[in-house]
């Protein structure tokens, strides 16, 4: 199994170039947040803003606007029950990120059926947290166009793959990445990613990460990287990396790390692992 270290972080991240402008770093739209789970999709669009997007819109139900726009208010807002006004916002965007706090009720059902639906060719979809359970809840398959990102827990990937936690090997789980034709990035306290046909596994990573809403800051962190480095494969290793990283640092001073703390220290950790 090949290692994510620290290499990959000037791998990928680069010097931004004089004559840019924020269309240069890509459009990330996040689909997600029932009424019970606004926070989850709060924590992956701070992520996909602080880890340098450059345009973010939200697609939410309209009880998250307020709290979205008070912890972030770079980011545009799109209720999910006119789901005809975030149709054209889906369709130019570079990422999609779907499921933090999605639920798995009739409605977020039909999101993520629509969703599907026009994601397209030259586009990353990131699949996480509720959208994998109804994926694998439902008859719904993968669609043929993006690159599709899948950000599964281990109990996540149980329910995509089939495969029980205790057979999660390399090898299984790379099979049904590779049936899924997807990048499977299945999280645990060594989280590894099957991509390109090689399994991958993180380096870094810290107890004091497990609390409600990390992994949504990663599924926001993809996004963002995704957005704006050109290769995909390693931008998804790149923020596996460096959501640990930063954890790893934070740790060194505090029993627990807050997902909103990722995302504060991307800017500064991002400014120290740039290459030109
Ligand atoms: N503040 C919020 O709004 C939050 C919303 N969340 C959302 O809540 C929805 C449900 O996600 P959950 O993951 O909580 O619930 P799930 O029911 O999908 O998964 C949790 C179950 O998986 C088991 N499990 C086994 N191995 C695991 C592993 N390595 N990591 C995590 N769980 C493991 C747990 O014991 C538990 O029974 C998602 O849409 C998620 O985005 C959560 O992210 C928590 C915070
Ligand atoms: N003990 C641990 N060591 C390292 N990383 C951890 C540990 N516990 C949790 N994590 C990380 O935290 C994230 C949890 O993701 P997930 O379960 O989807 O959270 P949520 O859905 O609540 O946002 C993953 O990136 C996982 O690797
Ligand atoms: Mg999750």
């Amino acid at each position: 199994m090949k290692k994510i270290t620290d290499k990959i972080l000037t791998k990928v991240i680069r010097q931004r170039p004089a004559d840019s402008f924020k269309g240069t770093y890509g459009k990330v739209a996040l689909v997600g947040g029932s009424q019970n789970f606004g926070g989850a999709i709060i924590m992956a669009s701070l992520a996909a803003v602080y880890s340098g997007a450059g345009l973010v819109t939200t697609v939410s139900d309209s009880t998250n606007q307020t709290s979205l726009h008070d912890w972030l208010p770079e980011a545009m807002f799109v209720d999910n029950n006119q789901f005809e006004m975030a149709e054209p916002i889906l369709s130019a965007a570079t990422v999609i990120v779907i499921g933090p706090g999605l639920g798995t009720d009739e409605k977020a059902r039909t999101l993520l059926e629509r969703t599907f639906a026009l994601a397209k060719p030259g586009q990353v979809l990131v699949i996480d947290g509720s959208a994998l359970t109804l994926l694998a809840n439902s008859k719904l398959t993968l669609p043929s166009g993006p690159l599709n990102v899948l950000t599964p827990h281990q109990m996540e990937w149980q329910r995509v793959s089939g495969i029980k936690i205790a057979d999660q090997t390399p090898e299984a789980n790379l099979a049904v990445a590779n049936q899924l034709n997807a990048i499977a990035v299945i999280k645990s306290h060594r989280t590894q990613v099957c991509l390109n046909n090689q399994v991958y596994e993180n380096t870094g990573g810290t107890p004091a990460q497990a609390t409600g809403g990390m992994g949504d800051t990663l599924a926001g962190m993809i996004g963002g990287f995704t957005a704006q480095f050109a290769d995909k494969p390693a931008a998804v290793l790149a923020a596996v990396y460096a959501h640990s990283a930063i954890a790893d640092q934070l740790a060194k001073k505090q029993y627990v790390v807050l997902p909103h703390q990722i995302s504060e220290s991307l800017p500064e950790f991002m400014h120290a692992h740039q290459a030109n």
